[in-house]
C-alpha cells in the first residue's frame, strides 16, 4: 500500500519552527500526540524542548509538552507526512536536505520562488519525482490557530484519497480543511494575497480611506483570477479560503506581517529600512516581484502587484504609484 492511499495519518513532522509551523504543530499536539518539529535557530529548538514556548516567533503561546523540537533534518524520517512551513526564498535548499522518503509532503508556504517561477509543489516536484504532495492554504493567523479560535482553510492535494486522509487527520473541532484538487489554485492565492495585502497596507499608512481599500481588494481579486485561470487554476478555489478568504483576512488587520510592512510604506517609510533586521517574514515582498516578472511574461496585467513591487524596490513613491493606478484607462470591469 503507497502512502497515498493511506486511509489514517498518525505522526506528523513539521518543517520549520517560524510561527505558522509552530501553531500547526500545537494543533496537532494538543491532546497529546507526538509531534516533531525542525527549526533552524538552536534558540528555538532550546525553548520548545526546555519551556514549551516559542518566543522569538510565536510568543505568548503554551505549547504542549508532546511537541518536540530538532534541529537535525535528518531525524525527520519514518513519520506518515510532513508539514512543509519554510518561507519560499529559503524552501529549495531546505528540501534537499530532507530525507529521501514516501512521507506525503504538506506545503503551508505562500510564496513564489525568485528566478525559477517556481511554487513549492514545483519546486517538490524536480526534488521528490512521485511523492505525494498537498496544499494546505487558508485564513489563519498563527497566533489564532495556537489559541484553538475558529479556522477553515483550504487542503488540496491532485489525489482526492489523499486530501481526504490528511483532511480527516489535521480536522480538529475548531479547525475545518475544506477539501480539493486544485493545488495550482491554493498556491496562487496564497501567494498574491500576500502582496495585494501590502497594497492594502499602503492605503492605510498613507490614510487614503476604506473606499480605496475595498476597490485594491476586489480590483486585486481581478488579478489574482486573471494569473490563476492563465495557470489553470478553478475559479472555484481562487473564490474560496484560499483565495478571496485570505485576501479579506490579511488586506484588514494589521495582525498581517504584508499589511503592516504596508502601512509603514504608505507612511513614507523606505521599504529598505523597513525589510532590514526583520526575523520574521513579510512573503509578498519577496514574491510581488517575481510575480509582477512572471505576469509580464505571460501578457497578464496586474498594475496594483506591479505598483507593489517596485514600492518594495524603493523604485517608485507612494503618491506617483497611486497616481498611476488612478489614471489608467478607463476599462469594462470584467477586464
Ligand atoms: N504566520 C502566519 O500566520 C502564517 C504564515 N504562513 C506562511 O508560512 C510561511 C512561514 O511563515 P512563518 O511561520 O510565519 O515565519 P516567521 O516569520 O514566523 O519566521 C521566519 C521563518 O523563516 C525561517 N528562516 C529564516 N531564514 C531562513 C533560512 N536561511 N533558511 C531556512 N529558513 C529560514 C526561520 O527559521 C523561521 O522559521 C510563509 O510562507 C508564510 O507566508 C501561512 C499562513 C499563516
Ligand atoms: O497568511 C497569513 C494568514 O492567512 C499570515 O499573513 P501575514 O504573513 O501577512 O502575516
Amino acid at each position: 500500500m503507497t502512502r497515498d492511499c493511506m486511509t489514517s495519518f498518525e505522526k506528523f513532522g513539521v518543517v520549520g519552527g517560524g510561527a505558522w509551523g509552530t501553531a500547526l504543530a500545537q494543533l496537532l499536539a494538543a491532546e497529546g500526540a507526538p509531534v516533531r518539529l525542525w527549526a533552524r535557530e538552536e534558540d528555538v529548538v532550546a525553548a520548545i524542548n526546555a519551556e514549551h514556548r516559542n518566543p522569538l516567533f510565536l510568543p505568548g503561546a503554551a505549547l504542549s509538552p508532546s511537541l518536540t523540537a530538532t534541529s537535525d533534518l535528518g531525524t525527520l524520517s519514518g513519520l506518515d507526512a510532513l508539514l512543509v512551513v519554510v518561507p519560499v526564498p529559503y524552501l529549495r535548499a531546505v528540501l534537499a536536505a530532507l530525507p529521501a522518503g514516501d512521507a506525503p509532503l504538506i506545503f503551508c508556504s505562500k510564496g513564489m520562488e525568485a528566478g525559477s517561477f517556481d511554487f513549492p509543489i514545483d519546486i517538490a516536484r524536480e526534488i521528490f519525482p512521485g511523492r505525494g504532495f498537498a496544499v494546505l492554504s487558508g485564513p489563519t493567523f498563527a497566533h489564532e490557530v495556537a489559541a484553538g479560535l475558529p479556522t477553515a482553510i483550504t487542503l488540496a492535494a491532485e489525489n482526492p484519497a489523499l486530501a481526504e486522509g490528511l483532511a480527516r487527520a489535521l480536522a480538529r473541532p475548531h479547525f475545518r480543511p475544506y477539501v480539493s484538487t486544485d493545488m495550482i489554485g491554493a498556491e496562487i492565492g496564497g501567494a498574491i494575497k500576500n502582496v495585494l495585502a501590502i497594497a492594502c497596507g499602503i492605503v492605510d499608512g498613507a490614510g487614503l480611506g476604506l473606499n480605496a481599500r475595498a476597490a485594491l481588494i476586489s480590483r486585486g481579486f481581478a488579478e489574482m483570477t486573471r494569473f490563476g485561470l492563465a495557470r489553470g487554476a478553478l475559479a472555484e478555489t481562487l473564490a474560496g479560503l484560499a483565495g478571496l478568504g485570505d485576501l479579506v483576512l490579511t488586506c484588514t488587520s494589521s495582525n498581517s506581517r504584508n499589511f503592516a510592512l504596508g502601512q509603514g510604506l504608505g507612511r513614507g517609510e523606505s521599504a529598505a529600512v523597513l525589510m532590514a533586521d526583520r526575523r520574521t517574514v513579510a512573503e509578498g515582498a519577496f514574491s510581488a516581484p517575481v510575480i509582477a516578472a512572471a505576469a509580464r511574461a505571460d501578457a497578464i496585467d496586474m498594475p496594483i502587484t506591479d505598483a507593489v513591487a517596485r514600492l518594495v524596490a524603493g523604485e517608485t513613491r507612494v503618491a506617483d504609484a497611486i497616481q498611476a493606478l488612478l489614471s489608467r484607462p478607463l476599462r469594462p470591469e470584467g477586464r
